[in-house]
């Protein structure tokens, strides 16, 4: 996308409460090809993401790397394969069944296909009205409207009264993607995962979409994952950022060091890899990320040993754990790790 390359978010704020958090969580699913052939598909692995009051969090790989299965763990969509998820700390229990009304009242998820979301049979007033009612009792008919208007205005879909009695395919693309934002708001949620809400958005619009989720944010105080392919708009918006290769996290910390210092190998490569206005690269020399692992046999260790130009031995064989590099930023890398004795006299070898 094309944002301006000022770097307009507020820093990290570590001090701020966690409001959801996944722990160490895991996602298998069971798949079976045509030939009715059975197989584990590991999407994601021992995964931790924390989301704070009044801060967002930009989760950034490429396609296929688990962003969408690890905001739907956080969403409560599927349970965890292990692991747990955490509302104010507390372990959200899988057993109490999904779609678990309390828990959505204060979690949502907003899709990035904004038509997908929404009834197209029914005018936006209705699609906001279902919404509303789902959480709030009305007594009042005209209370409801009023909120309807409310929640329009609250998300630039203006003017509230003519837009509130037209259908879903009336509206632009930016407009439908604000009434399901207004709609997730409906239920004055305290977390909001956002997964790639601009990414089929018109380019010229997507900078006002990220500007509404900033307001939101600030106004609202809500904790917010912004799911993303697109590291510009990850600065742009993100007080914090977090990395997934394969299904696995490998690095996190506030956006402008884990973006100015990246310490993960796939983290440097994606970073090289991606347009970046602020960037001396010549767009021609961006950097092939390659292919990446198949999940339903990834590789052991550290996935992305098989592309890492510092591979070692032991990456081949044993997931690092996390080590923090500066204020709050972590990667999961062996390079930053004390290795056991063998591998780090081989590795001083290798490099007088
Ligand atoms: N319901 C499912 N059943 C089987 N496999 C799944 C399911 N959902 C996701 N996967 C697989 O899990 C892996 C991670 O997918 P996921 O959609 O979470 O990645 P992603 O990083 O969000 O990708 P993208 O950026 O393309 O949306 C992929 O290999 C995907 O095919």
């Amino acid at each position: 996308m094309t944002v301006s390359p000022t770097v307009s978010h507020a820093p990290a704020d570590p001090e701020s409460p966690v409001v959801l958090e996944a722990q160490a969580v895991s996602k298998h699913f069971e798949v079976r090809n045509t030939f009715g052939r059975g197989s584990t598909i590991h999407a994601v692995e021992d995964a931790t993401l924390q989301l704070r009051r009044g801060q967002i969090v930009a989760l950034v790989g490429e396609s296929g790397s688990g962003k969408t299965t690890l905001a739907r763990l956080l969403a409560h969509f599927y349970p965890v394969t292990s692991g747990q998820i955490l509302l104010d700390g507390e372990a959200v229990d899988d057993g109490r069944g999904f779609g678990d009304r309390a828990f959505h009242s204060r979690v949502q998820l907003i899709f990035q296909d904004p038509f997908g979301a929404l009834n197209p049979q029914k005018p936006v007033r209705h699609n906001l009205e279902r919404a509303l009612k789902l959480h709030h009792q009305f007594t009042d008919k005209a209370e409801l409207e009023q909120r309807v208007l409310e929640l329009m205005e609250r998300v630039n879909l203006t003017p509230a009264a003519d837009l509130v009695d037209a259908y879903p395919h009336q509206l632009s693309g930016g407009q439908r993607q604000r009434l399901v934002i207004a709609r997730a708001l409906a239920v004055d949620p305290e977390v909001l995962l956002a997964d790639e809400p601009i990414s089929m958005l018109d380019v010229s619009i997507r900078l006002d979409i990220l500007n509404l989720l900033r307001t939101l944010r600030d106004e609202h105080d809500l904790a917010m994952l912004y799911i993303t392919h697109d590291i510009a708009s990850a600065r742009y918006l993100a007080n914090a950022v977090q990395v997934m290769y394969a299904g696995q996290t490998v690095e996190g910390g506030p956006t402008e060091s884990v973006i100015q210092n990246p310490q993960h190998p796939y983290t440097q490569l994606l970073l090289e890899s991606s347009p970046d206005p602020e960037s001396s690269l010549d767009p021609g020399d961006a950097l092939e990320l390659g292919e990446p692992p198949n999940l339903a046999d990834p590789p052991s260790g550290c996935r992305f040993h098989p592309r890492c130009p510092s591979a070692m031995d032991i990456c081949r064989t044993t997931f690092p754990a996390r080590s923090e590099t500066s204020d709050g930023h972590w990667t999961h890398c062996w390079l930053h790790l004390e290795r056991p004795d063998a591998e780090q006299k081989q590795a001083e070898t290798q490099q007088t």
